[in-house]
């Protein structure tokens, strides 16, 4: 294991950011810490680096003891959600700026900065300012700078979470084949579900100062651990107490099975390349239910028709929390923050 975090509690004033958190972030994978805003992910993220001290608990980094070290002995490299470059400086200077201050040879560095500003693809851009990047070219420069002095761990607090919606997704899967070349142990904090599924080979769940779940993209999607992770990880809907994604609802009109629940369409909606189908039920439940165009046309179904569904056998599902409604829009509002 890289980072071995045992223990940690952080209070800010009466607040508790972090409660009793424990957590082993293997070496050489992209880690990825999800959670809604205010869980605890940076916080967390600032004690792995030294930046913020815990009030208990201990952070072991290879090995070492780190709870007490300052942040420059503990050989991590950090990108922030935006970036303080030396503006003044071109960006082969803010690459090289912290292997000069290391006193490292000159061809050394000068080498290194090529190799790095390669990896990055910003080989034609090193003459330029910081100020004539682009966003995404701003970020990538900032992890060349933070690679340059070959960190044993690399932290990302929300490294693209300043851009807009496209080159965030192309510096998603930039990030991805990066950490393919170089296996340094990443660990990235984001709020974005989407972003961690796709990118992450591990991902933290952390909501109100405390881990929800720990595992791989499909750990998480196929095996949620409880009501929250399901809920956070996309659009669910309910039927009966089970909490479901709408996409693993099945309905018929044909005789109705043991344990199916009939019900009323009341809406029927096109979104793209799915069709959203609202299902009233006798119980007073209103169940959304995704289909592809061709279930859809082959189900040859109308507002108000009369049908029954079912959830697919082996479909993720897990138990509402009673008083809490799962409502779809609530849940695409809040994931889509
Ligand atoms: N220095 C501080 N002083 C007081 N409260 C703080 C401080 N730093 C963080 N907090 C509080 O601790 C909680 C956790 O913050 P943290 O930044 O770790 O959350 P987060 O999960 O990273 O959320 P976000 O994505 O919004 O940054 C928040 O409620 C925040 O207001």
């Amino acid at each position: 294991m890289s980072i071995e975090i045992a223990g940690v509690s952080k209070r800010f004033g009466d607040f508790v950011a972090l409660d009793n958190v424990s957590v082993s972030i293997p070496s050489g994978r992209l880690t990825a810490l999800l959670g809604p805003s205010g869980g605890g992910k940076s916080t967390l993220l600032r004690i792995i680096a030294g930046l913020e001290r815990s009030d208990s608990g201990r952070v072991e980094i290879e090995g070492i003891d780190a709870t007490d070290l300052p942040p420059q002995k503990r050989n991590v490299g950090f990108v922030f959600q935006h970036y303080a470059a030396f503006k003044h400086m071109s960006v082969r200077r803010n690459v090289a700026f912290g292997l000069q201050i290391r006193k490292r040879p000159k061809d050394e560095i000068a080498g290194r900065v090529d190799e790095l500003l390669k990896l990055v693809h910003l080989e034609q851009f090193g003459d330029r300012l910081p100020a004539q990047l682009s966003g995404g070219q701003r970020q990538r420069m900032a992890l060349a700078r933070a690679l340059a002095v070959q960190p044993t761990v690399l932290l990302l607090d929300e490294p693209f979470g300043a851009l807009d919606a496209k080159v965030r997704k192309e510096l998603r899967d930039w990030l991805r084949r990066l950490h393919d070349e170089v296996h340094v142990t990443t660990v990235f904090v984001t709020h974005d579900q989407e972003e961690a599924l796709e990118v992450a080979d591990e991902i933290v769940v952390i909501n109100e100062g405390r881990i929800e779940q720990i595992g791989s993209p499909d750990d998480l999607y196929d095996r949620p651990a409880n009501d929250f992770v399901m809920r956070f990880l996309g659009p669910v809907t309910q039927l009966g107490d089970q909490l479901v994604r709408p996409h693993d609802l099945q309905i018929s009109t044909g005789a109705a099975g043991p344990d199916d629940v009939g019900g009323r369409v009341t809406r029927i909606t096109r979104i793209g390349f799915e069709i959203r189908v609202e299902v009233a039920t006798a119980a007073g439940q209103t169940v959304v239910v995704t289909l592809t165009r061709n279930e859809f046309l082959a189900l040859g179904i109308d507002v108000d028709a009369t049908v029954h569904l079912r959830i697919t056998p082996g479909s993720p599902t897990t138990t509402a929390v009673t008083g809490q409604p799962a409502g779809l829009e609530e849940d695409l509002a809040t994931t889509a923050q």
